[in-house]
């Protein structure tokens, strides 16, 4: 497929640091650390850095000389595609790595020079990473990685597809010449840092023992009740300590013995209950009980796992997760480390379109894959991506940690064999941990109510405002930074630079407001979400469920305010009134017995195990590519 239209990969949260302002056009949007700076001063932006780079004869960096045009003008997406990976070891015999997009170096900041850039282009390695233009490696203390760049990265793209702002132009006609952008965000290194990224569990943790579990399958292994009796080796235990987790969750307890007894899986749990050590922990254990080394032929790597999610930033967080679980099963020598890393990597973790871009250039093989693992398999079967998923992994072992839509058990039935399927309480409910309030507020009246409550909060609780559009998202967070309020925005329009500096500023109360699309309703887990706000209702009852489990984590309390548009939101009214209820909380009356129509449902997240007679049998999935939907968020 061709280059131009994948843009699903991903980079590691840490702390980018832009060079300078590569404008996205028009004066409200000057790009880098979100809108209209509050304050904030240069030299607490974190380590990161950021490249933007014209790749030339004369080797020219150039970061403030982007001609892109119009607000978020992403012009060039010609040649912004090309295929790269990352690949992290850990300090230990598992390797991870990462399908991303572009050059990553990650390490500890450190950042190419043009000539390095250059190097690359003459090809130096014969691992996965080796790709049309070359790669590099880099090992410095813990953490090495190896990073890749494509021709077309480093060519000067001649399209654009920015600018919808203003003065600027429209859609597809933004910029001229664009300057690539390289951007090479640092891994974090140390383990504080790794460490320090855990969620602290809250006082209703141990309430989530009391959530009902429905387990269906044949010869089911028993349930768990700590993780000592796991069976997981001794290093992992000595991590899963290190990361506060004293006791497992309830999917934790399930997942855990079925994934560890070679069993396949299907399962589910709420938001913010561990579902991702939940297939972690195992996985990892039976890579560091096998002792396989990474395998490479040729140019292609053979990942023993496959973990997929569909944004970029949950790829990251897996990622950091995955290297968490194994970070300090270490000592070992940097040379060591980077032997594993020049012969591939163990885990893979990468976003559909990257994944797939990958397999159909030869240099990712599933020949040796064990476990592929869908996170928010429902997320990928909106982007049209299991057709994908269908063909590339066939008859290997799968696993679904997330909701399950009917569509997604027919095609599991495909490819799981004689899976054990869990549902941690009401399939598709809300946490119960998340207070949920309604107002009615007419489209034209959302923007003052929403100055008013974040002024009365004072803009001190960390909250995440969900919009349905980009250009919304750029708009408010402009109008709040306006009045003072510390806020910054991502959403699939902005580089993923800016998209990484967002979620950084948020995550160390730099910025304490984030307005954001969809984009960031899944998976995402922030410590200190206070509240969210759904500023416009997303359109289904699903997405509802995933934007408030921003908050209310791990036992840990939250808040969530919507506006309810009557005019916009009707079609809504019954499912809200049905998950409210599922939660034990009061239903508005006006929301209740308002006349909306009944719509929605619940239930349409398929949380009964549908194995039957047509199971796994033709179904007819969408076929778009997965790539563009992404851009969608
Ligand atoms: N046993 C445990 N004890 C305490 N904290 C835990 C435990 N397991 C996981 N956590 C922490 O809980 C938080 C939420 O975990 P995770 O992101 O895996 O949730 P999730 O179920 O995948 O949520 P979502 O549905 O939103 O993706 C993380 O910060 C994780 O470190």
């Amino acid at each position: 497929m061709d280059d131009d239209c994948w843009d699903d990969g991903s980079v590691t949260v840490s702390a980018p640091v832009t060079a300078g302002v590569a404008s996205e056009g028009g004066r409200r949007f000057a790009a880098g650390r979100g809108f209209k700076p509050v304050e904030a001063a240069d030299d607490d932006w974190g380590t990161g850095s950021t490249v933007t780079t014209e790749y030339n004869e004369d080797s020219s960096f150039d970061n403030f000389n982007n001609n892109r045009g119009g607000r978020g003008g992403r012009g060039g997406r010609g040649g912004r595609g090309g295929g790269g990976t990352t690949i992290g070891i850990t300090g230990t015999e598992i390797t991870v790595g990462r399908a991303t997009k572009g050059l990553r170096m990650g390490v500890d900041g450190m950042m190419p020079t043009v000539a390095q850039v250059a190097d690359l282009a003459a090809g130096v390695m014969t691992t996965m990473t080796e790709m049309e233009a070359g790669a590099v490696v880099v090992a410095e203390g813990e953490v090495a990685a190896v990073a890749v760049v494509v021709a077309e990265e480093m060519g000067i793209a001649t399209e654009g597809d920015g600018g919808r702002d203003g003065d600027f132009k429209k859609d597809g006609e933004g910029g001229e010449e664009v300057k690539r952008e390289i951007y090479i965000p640092p891994e974090r290194g140390t383990d504080e840092e790794l460490f320090g990224s855990t969620i602290t569990s809250g006082i209703n943790f141990i309430k989530l023992d009391e959530i009902e579990v429905n387990v269906s399958g044949e010869d089911v292994p028993p349930p768990i009740s700590s993780f000592e009796m796991s069976g997981l080796r001794p290093h992992l235990l000595e991590n899963i300590k290190r990361s506060g987790y004293t006791k497992p969750t309830p999917i934790q307890k399930y997942a855990m013995p079925i994934i560890l007894g070679g069993r396949d899986l299907m399962g589910c749990a709420q938001t913010g209950s561990g579902k991702t050590a939940a297939f972690l922990l195992p996985v990892i254990n039976k890579l560091l009980a096998s002792q396989d080394p990474p395998i490479t032929e040729g140019n292609c790597c053979q990942p023993r796992v496959v973990i997929v999610s569909p944004t970029r930033e949950l790829t990251i967080q897996i990622y950091e997760q995955a290297k968490k679980t194994v970070v300090a099963y270490g000592g070992v020598s940097v040379s060591y480390q980077k032997n594993h890393v020049l012969s591939g990597c163990h885990i893979l973790v990468a976003t559909p379109g990257r994944l797939n871009d990958f397999v159909k250039r030869g240099h990712i093989s599933f020949a040796s894959v064990q476990f592929f693992i869908l996170d928010e398999a429902d997320r990928m079967l909106d982007m049209g991506f299991l057709p994908t998923v269908e063909q590339m992994v066939n008859d290997k072992r799968s696993c679904f940690p997330q909701r399950f839509p009917e569509e997604i058990q027919h095609l599991a039935g495909k490819f799981l064999h004689n899976y054990v399927f869990v549902a941690v309480g009401i399939v598709g409910s809300a946490s119960t941990d998340v207070e949920q309030i309604f107002y009615q507020v007419s489209k034209f009246d959302k923007r003052e109510k929403l100055l008013k409550m974040l002024q009365e909060g004072g803009g001190k609780d960390r909250t995440v405002v969900f919009v349905e559009t980009k250009r919304n998202a750029d708009f408010l967070a402009t109008f709040l930074s306006e009045n003072d309020i510390k806020t910054t925005s991502i959403h699939g329009d902005r580089l993923q630079r800016e998209r990484e500096q967002a979620l950084w500023d948020f995550k160390k109360g730099i910025r304490n407001i984030l307005v954001a699309t969809g984009v960031a309703a899944r998976g995402l887990d922030i410590e200190g979400i206070q509240h969210v706000i759904n500023y416009d209702l997303p359109n289904s009852i699903d997405e509802y469920v995933h934007r408030i489990g921003r908050t209310g984590r791990v036992g840990n309390r939250g808040k969530a305010t919507s506006f309810f548009d009557p005019a916009h939101d009707s079609n809504l009214a019954g499912s809200l009134s049905k998950i409210l209820k599922q939660a034990g909380q009061e239903t508005p009356d006006w929301l209740s017995s308002g006349g909306f129509s009944a719509g929605g449902d619940s239930d349409t997240f398929g949380g009964r195990d549908i194995r039957g007679d047509d199971f796994g049998k033709a179904q007819n999935f969408t076929t778009q590519p997965a790539e563009e939907a992404e851009e969608e968020w």
